[in-house]
Parts: structure tokens; C-alpha cells; sequence
């Protein structure tokens, strides 16, 4: 519409500037130049014929008086003036007087002396007799002569007026004394060209045209007669008032300065040049018309005659070319007014069409910034509803994001084009459709989007961390492509300094567990970033041939929130999983070796683990091998519990690397099209809270009983302690939790290492953690780990141990409590009061429940032979310190893969820095079967 609108506009201002143009061309074009001067130069020509016949005239009526020259009206006409003066009395009258006795007799009409106005009273031979009787004398005097049949046929009148005008001239040099021999300027020699000055565009331009004219026509007066010495004032002044300039006056006193055209009337005869510049402002000057133009100033040069008389070709050509001239320029000066005027019309009719079209096309854009803003409240709406969807779905959100290019590299980029939500990758070896490839994900950041816009887009996820729901945002990608700068920021981190091995369990008590990880309370979010930094720091690093500080580890820092509404009591608790996988690598690429070819192998193993689970996920597979890797056991409930999961695949630019930035998106894209269901808020009201308390009590009341009867009875061995369990709903039934799991996801705490094999099913029950409850009271805590007790375990520890299954690793992990200002979260200042209490716990749960004991028991007892199995099968594993001779032990189960490494001694002085307590076992656990 807009360009619809600007295509007329366009087209329609065009057109009348072509039209306006057309006809300023047309009538120029068309009007030849050398007519036109001739034209002009006519017409100047008959005013100056007038104004030498009205001055003749003039001058024969002042010297015989108006009755004495009746005849000879004012101002004649040519055929007036030659009636007039056809029986030649006029002329032997003025004759005599200016030279009294010049024409001894004049012939009058016998008895009147009154002449007859056409001189009919007068017979032929009469009016013959005084003609020559005058033309006898006035060539006896010098004076320039006519034929008297001049006076018998119209057009010949010039040379008649020459001789009047001679006459006063002679009349005019005898009365100022006579002195010297008067001279018709006929018979000089040609004088020094002289110039006059006009000035172009002045102010006073009119003035200096009627200066510069009244110069201009003395000068041809003069070039008609010169005197020997200076022209007199009189004569000059005769001149310059002369009826030529006075003509020239009348006919542009009404004309503006701009309106004055330039009239150029040229004589010439032999080199010498006469010209007659009106004005210069229209029109242009030729070289060879006598004019200069100089600094600004047309200089015209006006040379005398070789002769005062014109032949009679020279008048008319003159004539001609005088009246052409005038006629011409007034042509032009119309044409210019008309040109002006449509110029005029033409500017208002654009500047109307220009004001519609402008009007027209505001309210075009208005509507369109309408439509836009419109349109884009429809994306952010229909952006929130996929997302609402992909919520119910439990879909994983995978967001993509370039790096840009690093200084130094060549920017031979496999990027295609990239929008909101879509990617294209292109491969160059391969031609059409395959060599672009395109991919769509929740939401592309491009090479150039900054933190702050992936956390503007992150924020809302994060945000429902405080409505009660677990989120687990986990960077994936190959190595150098960005994962630690989008999850930790561009500062680069310090030193790497203390490194410690720390390790990642797993027993059935207390499923994924890191013994000597701490849970630090943090009270800002600063706290939350010393902590980072801290991890950060002890991360192990090392330089690649792709990335100068690779990560070498997976590192996750999760982020245990609670809060309490005060009105209902209700309890929300969200944790937040940060995690930065150690990044893919082509050991080719990266050109490893020992130590670092290890990590990488390793790193490769568990990413690729992670693929066999997310596969699994796709196809909604019976079987989830999540417990092939301790990564995926780590990420278990992130990918098949509870939580808010979003992947941020990160890839770099390179064409180098397209192999590996497009087997990531391929991998990226199916891991969006895993559904784990919808996500649930960890929301406790007050009254299920006090029920729990109920339950509690009721709990340890029947504990105590035990107790009590133990005392009495013998104690059993405490692994084929069958206690009576209260079964959870989910577990009543394996085909009942799997007809649940299928319509809805458990909530966190529900949902630990869950291992679906076949229809069976075993899930572990861990009731959900209080975090108050979990930072003051510790004895009610099955592994807060205080370090005699880590060194010195007792028997419930050794019971732990014998259960427990290890993995070799490096261990780096924080867990913090993260609080903000929300009044929605209620943080009890006791935290601050145990300080040495540190925590070790599995990034799903952060304690067992009392109900666990039972729970377990009530597993075993249960002899579910899966169960069983696995558990004769981790009493196989145990913990040390050291982490080498755990490989082999580790092997069959899961690769070691989790590198974790936690500097804790930075966090906490009063930890104990023995590390883990946790003994290799001495012995097999008997087969249960
Ligand atoms: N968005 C970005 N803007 C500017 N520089 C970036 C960006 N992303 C990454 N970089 C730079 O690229 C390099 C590699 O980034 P980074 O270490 O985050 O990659 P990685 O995926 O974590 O690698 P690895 O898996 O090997 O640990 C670093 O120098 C980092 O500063």
C-alpha cells in the first residue's frame, strides 16, 4: 500500500515537473536565436527611426515655430513627415534660418503664405524648385544630402531625416560660435571604440539599462554627427534626453528589474560595431556581438561607423534585425511569466499532491505501526502460549545461540541466516537442499546478542523457580563454542587454584550424592556469584588447540530456594540447576593427549550417554539408560522428573566446524521434541505441613516402640530388616505408577533415579526436604556428614557405605541456598547460627525423610529382584579418596565422567579437608538372592 502510495506519488510529481519542463523546453527549443535577434533588432530599429523622425520634426517646428511648420504635425508618422515636407518650404525656410539667405528665394503658393497642409496648391515644378533649391545649398554647406524623389515615395525617409537632423546639428555648432570647420561625422575617420559599463543583477538595474541605453543611443547619435572637439553639454544633453531613451523609458518603466531582457542590436560595417545593450539578464550574450563580459560586468563596445549613412540594404537588415530583437525578447518575457506562472501552479499543484500523498502515507504507516505492534503482540502472545504448551507438554525448551566470531579467526562463517526461532546451516560440499540445512528451536540468539537479552529471555524460567518449580538450565554444545561465557558471564575467572577430588555417589538411601559438597546459605545474589567464582576457579581447565581454556568438567551449581507464603503458611521451594558440560570435542581437532585425551574421552562418553537418554525420551522408550552415566543420573530429573528443563545449545560459527555445529543442532533438535509432561510446583500447604508433622510424631512414637522391643529380641542383620512400610501411592502397584507417570510427572520429590525396565518399575520414594529443617536439624539428617563423622563412621554409616555406589571422579559441586527479596520467601535467620554445618546431598533432594528408612526397607523386603540386583551389585563400589583405583570399579556400571571439583576450603575453613571417609568395601554383599 505504502509503495503503491509512493509509486503514484512519485509518478504524479514526475510528470508535472516533465510537463513544466516540456514546455519551457518546447518554446526554447523551438525559438531559433539568430530570427529571434533579427526580430529584436527591427523592432529597435523602428523606435529609433521614430525617435530620429520625431527629433527632426521637433526641431524644424521649434525653429519656424508651430504655424510656420503646420505641415509637419508632432511626432509623424514616416508619411506625415515626407508630405510635410515634400513642397520643400519647411526645409528652405529652416535652412535660411539656420544660414539666412541660403535659398534666395523660396517658392510659396501665390497669396498664402500659409502652406497647404499636403501642399496640392503647389504645382510639380514648385515643389522641385525648392528642393533642389535646398539641396543645392545644404551640399554647399556639407551638409549630408537625399534625393529629391525621396520626398516623392514612401520608405526613404532616413536619409531626409539625416539631413534635418544635420542641419541642427550645424545649427547647433553655429550658434556656440562656429569655431573650427563643422563636420558631418559621416566624413571622420572611425573613432576609438569606446565601452560603457552595465552592471549585471544590480540592485538599480533599471536605472543603469536606461544609463546604460541613453550612453548607448548618444553614442549612435554621435557616430552620426561628431563635431571636431568635445560634444557640447547641450548637445549631450539634447541627446541623452532624446526621444529614443525616452521611448525605451515608457516601454520599461513598468517592466521589474528581472523582467528586462537583453537587447542587443548590432550594426556592422567593416570591424566597426554599434550596439545598443538594454539589458543583460535574460538571454544569452554572444561572443561576437560586441559585448565582454568581464569580472562580473558586460562591457559593451560601441565603435563608430565608418559612415554615417547606412546603405539602404544595412538599414533594413538593421531594421529587421532591431525589431526581431524587441520583438523576441518581449516573446521571451511572456513566455518566462507564463513559464513562472505554470511553474508556479505546477509547485502548488506538487506541493498539494505532496502534502495528499504525505497525509496518505502517515496514515499508512500509522496503520502499519498499528498492524506491527499488532502483529507483534500476536508473536509475543503466541510465543507465550507455544511456551504454555510446551509447558503442558513438558517439552525441553532449547534455545541456540552463535558465538561470534574470536579475534583472529577467519570469518568464513557456516551460518546461513538465523531468525526469533530458526537457524540455517549451510554445508558448502553439498549442492541444493542439502547444502542448507534449517533448524527451529524455541528461541536463536545470533552472534551479537548480549547477556543481558539471553537473560531477559531466560528470566521468566528462572522466575518460576520462585513459583515452586524446579529448573534445570543446561549448556550443551562442542568445546569453544560458548557454554561457560553464557552461563558464568565474559569475566574471565582467576588462577585456577586449589583443586580437590571430590566425588559423586549413588546409594539407595540417598541416590545421587556428592559427600563432600557443601550447602553453603547465601543471602544475595553476590553471594551466589562468590560461590561461582569459587567453583569456577577450582574447575579443572586446560588449553586445546580449540579453546585456550577448555573446561575439562561438567559443573553444575544448583540453587535450593524456599519460600513461604505467611498468610497460608503454604510452603514453595524451586531449585535451580546451572549446568556447564564440559564441551564435545574432536581429539583430532582439539589435538589432546594423556591426561587431556583421557578427559575427552570421557566428556565424549558421557555427552553421548546423554544422546542415548534423550533418544530414549524421544521415543518414548520403555527403557531410559540414565544410569549409563552419572551425567545423565546427575540430569535425570531434569529430563525425565519434574523440572523446568531448558537446553541452550550453543555453536560456533566456523565453516571448519559445521560438522560438529550440525550433528549438535540435529542432536538439539530432538532433544526439543522430548515430552516429559507438565512440570509441578513444589507447593506444601500449612495443613498438609501439619499433617506431616503428625505423621512425624506418630513416627517416632512407633520408632520408640521398636526400639523398645528391640531391646528384648535379638537384632536382625540390618539389610534383611523387613520393616512394614507405608506404600506410597506410586508404588502401590508397578502398572499403576506406570499409567500415572504416563499422564503426569511425579513431583521432585517423588521422582529419584527412577529406572523403568520392562514393566517394572522401582522407584524410591525421598519425601521432600524442608531446608530449614535441613540446615538446624542435623541428627534428624541420615547424611549430613560432620567430619568425625566422615572419619569415624558408625554403624549407620558403614551401612551407608556397604550400600553405596561410587563412581571415579573429580568432583566440583556447590550447592547453595539462594534467597532474594521476594516477600513470598521467608528465610529463617538461623542459618547464620550453624555455620559448620555442611551438607552433601544429590542434586534431586536434599535429605531423606524419616519415611525413607521405612521406604528402603520396605524395598527390600519386598525382594524385588531388580532391586536386589542392584543392590548386590553397587556393594561392589565404594568410596576412597582417591580416584584411580575407582575407574575399574566404576566401569561396568558407568563410565567416570562427572568431573566435579570444589574448592571447599574456600568456602568453609572449619571443613574437613580428609575428603571423603567413604572405605572401599572388604567384601562382596551376599548375594540377597
Ligand atoms: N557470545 C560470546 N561473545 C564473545 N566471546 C565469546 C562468546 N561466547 C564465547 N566467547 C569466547 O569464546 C571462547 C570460548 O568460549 P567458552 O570457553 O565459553 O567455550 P566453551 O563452550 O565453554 O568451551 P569448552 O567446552 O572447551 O569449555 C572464549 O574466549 C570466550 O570468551
Amino acid at each position: 500500500m505504502a509503495s503503491a502510495s509512493e509509486g503514484f506519488l512519485s509518478v504524479s510529481l514526475a510528470s508535472v515537473v516533465e510537463d513544466v519542463l516540456k514546455e519551457h523546453g518546447t518554446r526554447f527549443s523551438d525559438t531559433n536565436l539568430a530570427s529571434r535577434k533579427a526580430d529584436e533588432a527591427e523592432v529597435l530599429f523602428d523606435i529609433m527611426a521614430a525617435a530620429r523622425r520625431n527629433e527632426a520634426a521637433e526641431w524644424l517646428r521649434m525653429v519656424l515655430g508651430v504655424v510656420a511648420a503646420k505641415g509637419l504635425p508632432n511626432e509623424p508618422s514616416e508619411e506625415e513627415l515626407r508630405l510635410g515636407l515634400r513642397n520643400g518650404i519647411i526645409l528652405c525656410n529652416a535652412l535660411n534660418k539656420v544660414q539666412p539667405g541660403a535659398v534666395p528665394k523660396v517658392v510659396a503658393n501665390p497669396g498664402d503664405t500659409i502652406q497647404q497642409p499636403d501642399g496640392a496648391a503647389l504645382s510639380a515644378y514648385q515643389y522641385f524648385e525648392n528642393v533642389r533649391n535646398f539641396l543645392v545649398s545644404a551640399q554647399e554647406m556639407g551638409l549630408p544630402t537625399f534625393e529629391a524623389s525621396d520626398l516623392e515615395q514612401g520608405g526613404k525617409s532616413a536619409r531626409i531625416i539625416d539631413c534635418v537632423l544635420s542641419l541642427k546639428s550645424y545649427a547647433g555648432w553655429k550658434r556656440m560660435g562656429g569655431h573650427g570647420t563643422w563636420k558631418s561625422s559621416a566624413n571622420l575617420k572611425p573613432s576609438n571604440s569606446s565601452k560603457h559599463l552595465l552592471r549585471k543583477n544590480s540592485e538599480n538595474s533599471k536605472s543603469s539599462l536606461l544609463r546604460s541605453q541613453s550612453m548607448s543611443d548618444s553614442d549612435h547619435l554621435r557616430d552620426a554627427y561628431l563635431f571636431d572637439g568635445d560634444v557640447s553639454a547641450e548637445s549631450s544633453e539634447t541627446i541623452t534626453s532624446g526621444p529614443l531613451n525616452m521611448l525605451v523609458h515608457a516601454a520599461l518603466s513598468n517592466k521589474k528589474p528581472e523582467e528586462l531582457p537583453m537587447v542587443n542590436s548590432i550594426s556592422k560595417d567593416n570591424n566597426n560595431c554599434t550596439l545598443i545593450n538594454m539589458k543583460a539578464s535574460i538571454g544569452p550574450l554572444s561572443s561576437d556581438n560586441g559585448t565582454e563580459e568581464i569580472g562580473g560586468r558586460i562591457f559593451i563596445n560601441s565603435k563608430e561607423q565608418g559612415s554615417n549613412k547606412m546603405s539602404k540594404g544595412e538599414m533594413s537588415k538593421e531594421k529587421i534585425l532591431m525589431r526581431q530583437l524587441i520583438c523576441n525578447q518581449d516573446k521571451a518575457i511572456q513566455e518566462l511569466k507564463h513559464a513562472l506562472q505554470s511553474t508556479k501552479v505546477g509547485i502548488e499543484v506538487m506541493h498539494m499532491m505532496y502534502t495528499d500523498e504525505f497525509n496518505k502515507l502517515g496514515e499508512s504507516v500509522h496503520g502499519l505501526s498499528n498492524a506491527a505492534s499488532g502483529y507483534h503482540n500476536v508473536l509475543e502472545e503466541n510465543r507465550k502460549l507455544y511456551n504454555q504448551v510446551q509447558d503442558l507438554k513438558g517439552s525441553i525448551r532449547v534455545y541456540c545461540r552463535v558465538r561470534p566470531f574470536l579475534a583472529g579467526q577467519l570469518s568464513n562463517n557456516c551460518i546461513g541466516s538465523f531468525d526469533e526461532g530458526s537457524i540455517s546451516i549451510i554445508t558448502p560440499s553439498k549442492n541444493g537442499k542439502e547444502g542448507r540445512r534449517s533448524f527451529n528451536f524455541n528461541k536463536v540468539f545470533g552472534p551479537s546478542a548480549t547477556q543481558e537479552q539471553v537473560f531477559s529471555d531466560t528470566q521468566p524460567l528462572i522466575r518460576s523457580i520462585l513459583d515452586g518449580y524446579n529448573v534445570c538450565i543446561f549448556a550443551y554444545g562442542q568445546t569453544g563454542s560458548g557454554k561457560t561465557y553464557t552461563m558464568s558471564g565474559p569475566k574471565l575467572l582467576n588462577e585456577q587454584t586449589f583443586e580437590r577430588t571430590l566425588e559423586i555417589r549413588n546409594t539407595l538411601e540417598k541416590g545421587l550424592n556428592v559427600p563432600n559438597a557443601n550447602l553453603v546459605p547465601v543471602a544475595s545474589t553476590s553471594d551466589v556469584m562468590a560461590l561461582m567464582n569459587i567453583g569456577q576457579k577450582n574447575r579443572v581447565v586446560g588449553s586445546t588447540a580449540l579453546n585456550d581454556r577448555s573446561s575439562r568438567s561438567h559443573s553444575c551449581l544448583t540453587v535450593h530456594v524456599q519460600g513461604r507464603d505467611m498468610t497460608s503458611e503454604t510452603v514453595l521451594r524451586g531449585c535451580l540447576h546451572l549446568v556447564d558440560l564440559a564441551g564435545s570435542e574432536r581429539v583430532d581437532k582439539s589435538e589432546v593427549t594423556g591426561e587431556r585425551l583421557k578427559e575427552a574421552q570421557h566428556i565424549n562418553k558421557s555427552l553421548s550417554a546423554l544422546g542415548d537418554v534423550i533418544s530414549a525420551l524421544a521415543q518414548k522408550s520403555s527403557h531410559v539408560p540414565y544410569r549409563n552415566s552419572k551425567l545423565t543420573q546427575l540430569l535425570q530429573d531434569s529430563l525425565g522428573g519434574q523440572a523446568k528443563t531448558l537446553m541452550f545449545v550453543h555453536i560456533s560459527p566456523e565453516m571448519d566446524t559445521v560438522g560438529e555445529t550440525l550433528s549438535t543442532l540435529k542432536f538439539a533438535e530432538r532433544v526439543s521434541t522430548v515430552e516429559l509432561g507438565a512440570a509441578q510446583v513444589n507447593k506444601e500447604s500449612g495443613e498438609v505441613k501439619a499433617l506431616r508433622q503428625q505423621i512425624a510424631s506418630l513416627k517416632e512414637a512407633l520408632a520408640r516402640k521398636e526400639t523398645d522391643h528391640q531391646n528384648v529380641l535379638p537384632s536382625p542383620d540390618p539389610i534383611h530388616i523387613a520393616t512394614p512400610s507405608p506404600v506410597h501411592p506410586s508404588r502401590q502397584s508397578s502398572g499403576a505408577y506406570l499409567s500415572s507417570q504416563t499422564t503426569h510427572r511425579q513431583p521432585m520429590e517423588e521422582v529419584r533415579n527412577i529406572e523403568v525396565r520392562g514393566n517394572v518399575v522401582l522407584r524410591r520414594r525421598v519425601p521432600s526436604f524442608d531446608l530449614q529443617d535441613l540446615l538446624t536439624t542435623n541428627d534428624s539428617f541420615p547424611w549430613p556428614l560432620s567430619s568425625s563423622r566422615m572419619n569415624h563412621p558408625n554403624k549407620d554409616d558403614k551401612q551407608i557405605v556397604y550400600n553405596d555406589w561410587v563412581d571415579k571422579v573429580m568432583v566440583n559441586k556447590q550447592d547453595t541456598v539462594a534467597t532474594d527479596g521476594n516477600s513470598m520467601i521467608d528465610w529463617d535467620g538461623s542459618y547464620g547460627t550453624s555455620p559448620d554445618i555442611f551438607y552433601h546431598q544429590s542434586l534431586s533432594d536434599m535429605r531423606v525423610h524419616p519415611d525413607e528408612q521405612f521406604h528402603k526397607k520396605g524395598i527390600t523386603g519386598k525382594d524385588s529382584s531388580y532391586e536386589m540386583n542392584r543392590q548386590r551389585k553397587e556393594s561392589f563400589y565404594a568410596a576412597t579418596d582417591g580416584s584411580d583405583d575407582l575407574d575399574v570399579a566404576t566401569s561396568d556400571s558407568s563410565e567416570a565422567e562427572m568431573l566435579w571439583q570444589f574448592n571447599l576450603q574456600n568456602v568453609h575453613n572449619t571443613y574437613n579437608e580428609s575428603g571423603s571417609n567413604i572405605k572401599k568395601p572388604q567384601t562382596k554383599t551376599p548375594d540377597i538372592r
